[in-house]
């Protein structure tokens, strides 16, 4: 497993609100990542830091170990699933893949397997704005795992899906860490992130409160499940 990306003593502050506090980790290939934390505890901010999408006031961030502080060329390598994705209301969904492919310019043979799973195709012709929200959902994850992404992030990706199309997903998700990649996933839903996830890491108001191998957290708490297991870890001062 090689380290893609390194976090070191990220700080940002929105106004009078530090939502990072000195945080410092990093992402192997290969892994899934489940990112846990209760609401506002900066989980997006993390990850937005990762994209170039949210500057960060202290510290580095790295990819394969080159600083990206103001760069934009190792977002080609990251595909990206918003909590919620926003598109030109007119285009369509054929036209949104079609522009996509375009702009990325991209030699390898895309990877149309949600395209395909989700039988998008039959709804190239309908505009954006006239998707239900699970559709919408559909969409920006097939855009994230399109051009074959050494590191995947996505931000809540079943919120909204239906349990087929969810079921989809995590079957995509552990497809592409037999190929290597490097997932990271922010969830609100236990169940998923223990069916998902190597490691977990829990951010609470800014901190990460522990980051481990799932199966390290179940030796240590005696506890399979991982509701069970953070509260455990989060009651009884563990961290
Ligand atoms: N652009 C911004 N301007 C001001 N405050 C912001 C901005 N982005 C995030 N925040 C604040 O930062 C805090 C952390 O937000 P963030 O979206 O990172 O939390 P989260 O852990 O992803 O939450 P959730 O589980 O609700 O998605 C929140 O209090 C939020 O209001």
């Amino acid at each position: 497993m090689d380290t893609l990306i390194e976090l070191s003593h990220i700080k940002k502050t929105f106004g009078k609100l530090q939502v990072l506090k000195d945080i410092s980790c990093h992402f192997e290939s290969g892994n899934i990542v489940s990112v846990l934390g209760p609401n506002a505890s900066g989980k997006t901010t993390m990850i937005k830091s990762i994209l170039g999408m949210v500057i960060p006031d202290e510290g580095d961030i790295r990819f394969c170990g080159a600083r990206v502080n103001k760069t934009f060329d190792y977002k080609k390598y990251i595909g990206y699933m918003p909590q919620i994705g926003r598109y030109p209301d007119n285009m369509k969904i054929g036209q949104l893949f079609d522009m996509m492919l375009d702009i990325r310019n991209c030699n390898k043979i895309p990877d149309t397997d949600l395209i395909e799973a989700y039988r998008l195709k039959s709804m190239y012709h309908k505009p954006m704005r006239t998707l239900s929200g699970g559709t919408r959902q559909k969409v920006s994850a097939a855009l994230a795992f399109m051009f074959n992404p050494d590191v995947l992030i996505l931000d809540e990706p079943t919120a909204g899906l239906d349990p087929f199309a969810t079921e989809i997903l995590k079957q995509k998700i552990l497809a592409e860490k037999a190929n290597n990649r490097l997932v990271i996933i922010t969830s609100h839903i236990l169940s998923e992130s223990e069916e998902l996830a190597d490691t977990v890491m829990y951010l609470y108001e800014g901190k990460i409160k522990f980051y481990e191998p799932l199966a390290a957290l179940q030796m240590e708490t005696g506890e399979q499940k991982l509701g069970k297991i953070l509260t455990r870890l989060l009651t009884e001062e563990h961290v």
